[in-house]
């Protein structure tokens, strides 16, 4: 069973979106469903029904008894059969990345490399899975102890909407690799492709309930964080949602991985290479049409430069191709839903009435193809004149909209760049290699770039400072976050008895 092409503008949702024990289930509750829409043209692509407490609880136990073999294969047994997943990606990137397309929104170029990081993520932790290992500790008289890494259990994973199979991926790699079972909850806006990856596991050899999706919103998630044989939570979305996660964890004492949001600095010194420093502020704003956690939104330009870097910015995305995210050509698709639209739309109305100009973009934008004319499509927007008290400057929009900011000094930018809630992501680009790292390392964030930006390979972690996150997703690191270290005191001469 597939998800149903009708023709290349008319495709449907018509297969259950659900998946565990090893099938498609579909929701039974008929009452509360919720449209899914295809962003490039607000059309509905099918109708939700969410979870219930008795369908979450049928996807945890198929995880738990999935979890009893899994966790007792040898780590070169896992990989073979993570690898062969990997391979069945490969195999099926077209279809994976024209179904997130049509369900988020995104450029399919954009999709493809989404789908790629998906699958070399699952390559990655297949390597890592023969790797995890212990310590052996001696101890006085012979005696000895040592550590043994051993999985959590049963893994929950709750996504955004923005990056929805790679979320799923980027979950699920680590959580296999160490021996975990996952139940995973996409975002209801963007249901449709986690259960691709379900059906993916399962035909590379996971044992059934390995990996499962439930579908649903907010209550849905909170059936999911309360569930007494859950025993990590693993959460990509906002900040408030992430308070919830970590209050409903700390219940049942629960680890809990948050990826949260960010507003995170972009400073470019005089001494740049222009052309660099220019692409990587594109790259640092428009991908996914600005819907991405670690975009530098806040991007602070040295005085002496600003008018020339300023210029050559407003240049590029006004010839930012904005369409069909079907066609090759397109550079920025649309954006999630009509109300998120409307949302980053009015942050920049507030920004011009706090004081911003409009340095390009940042209305609504109607396709010339009649067939995309219900799609939420905007142009991307360049804001200049940018204050450090501005909505647009403090807040996360999430969408296509640039704050440029000048600066003086790098005590000053630096003094500014940290004076926020949040600390995801942060970037430097300048020529001066003494100064970059002085600058990095004076940087409240988790995860800095000198001289480029939103680049992530896979092998290398991934997360936040401050109200941006807890622990880290991709690289070695996320072992830790996904096993549990078991010490065994082994004595070797007679118990020294104080009685
Ligand atoms: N740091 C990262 O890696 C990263 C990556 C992508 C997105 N994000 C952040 O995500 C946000 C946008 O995504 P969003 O709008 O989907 O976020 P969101 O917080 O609204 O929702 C995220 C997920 O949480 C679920 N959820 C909502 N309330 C819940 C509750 N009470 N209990 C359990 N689950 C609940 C949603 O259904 C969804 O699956 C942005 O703030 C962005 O910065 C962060
Ligand atoms: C691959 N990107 C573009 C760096 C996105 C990482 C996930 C955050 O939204």
């Amino acid at each position: 069973e597939k998800i149903a092409f009708l023709d290349s503008f008319e495709f449907v949702v018509i297969v259950p979106l659900n998946f565990w024990a090893g099938q498609r289930r579909t929701s039974r509750d008929k009452c509360n469903k919720e449209n899914v829409y295809e962003p490039a043209t607000g059309r509905v692509l099918c109708h939700l029904g969410p979870c219930g407490a008795a369908e979450v609880d049928q996807a945890v136990k198929a995880a738990k008894l999935a979890f009893e073999p899994w966790s007792k294969l040898s780590g070169m047994e896992r990989a073979r059969v993570m690898i062969e997943a990997a391979h069945i990606i490969e195999s099926r990137r077209e279809e994976i990345a024209e179904t997130e397309v049509v369900n988020n929104g995104k450029s399919i170029t954009e999709a493809r490399l989404d789908v790629d990081s998906a699958r070399l993520c699952i390559e990655y932790y297949a390597g890592l899975a023969s790797t995890l290992a212990g310590q052996h500790v001696q101890l006085p008289g012979g005696s000895f102890a040592y550590t043994r890494r051993e999985p959590l259990g049963v893994c929950a994973g709750i996504g955004a909407w923005n990056y929805p199979f790679q979320i799923a991926a980027w979950k699920s790699a680590p959580a296999l690799a160490c021996g975990n079972s996952m139940v995973f909850k996409p975002s209801p806006v963007t249901p449709v492709t986690a259960v691709l990856l379900a059906e993916i596991y399962m035909q590379a050899g996971a044992p059934e309930g390995l990996f499962n999706v439930v579908q649903g919103g907010q209550e849905t998630g909170s059936f999911l964080c309360h569930h007494p044989d859950v025993a990590k939570v693993s959460f990509t979305g906002s900040i408030p949602t992430g308070q919830k996660i970590m209050e409903m964890a700390s219940k049942g004492v629960k680890p809990v991985t948050l990826e949260l949001g960010g507003k995170s600095p972009l400073i470019i010194f005089q001494d740049s290479d222009l052309e660099n420093a220019v692409r990587g502020a594109l790259m640092a704003n428009f991908l996914s049409q600005g819907q991405v956690c670690s975009n530098g939104t806040r991007v602070f330009v040295q005085r002496e430069i600003l008018s020339e870097f300023v210029e050559e910015v407003v240049r590029r995305t006004q010839a930012i191709a904005i369409g069909d995210p079907l066609l090759e050509s397109t550079r920025m698709g649309a954006l999630v839903s009509r109300p998120h639209l409307e949302k980053v739309l009015y942050f920049v109305e507030k920004a011009k009435e706090e004081g911003a100009t409009v340095l390009c973009g940042g209305e609504r934008f109607v396709p010339a193809d009649p067939t995309l004319r219900g799609g939420y499509y905007m142009t991307p927007c360049v804001l200049g004149d940018c204050t450090d008290e501005m909505t647009c400057v403090k807040e996360e929009i999430f969408g296509p909209v640039m704050s440029v900011l000048s600066f003086e000094t790098e005590e000053e930018v630096l003094q500014r760049a940290n004076d926020t809630t949040m600390g995801l992501a942060a970037g430097v680009f300048t020529r001066d290699v003494a100064r970059a790292h002085r600058v990095v390392e004076q940087l409240k964030a988790g995860s800095c770039f000198i001289n480029n930006y939103n680049i992530t390979p896979v092998e290398v972690p991934f997360g936040g400072f401050k109200m941006s996150g807890i622990g880290r997703e991709n690289g070695q690191v996320t072992v830790e976050y996904y096993s549990q270290l078991k010490t065994v005191f082994v004595e070797m001469g007679d118990v020294d008895s104080l009685f």
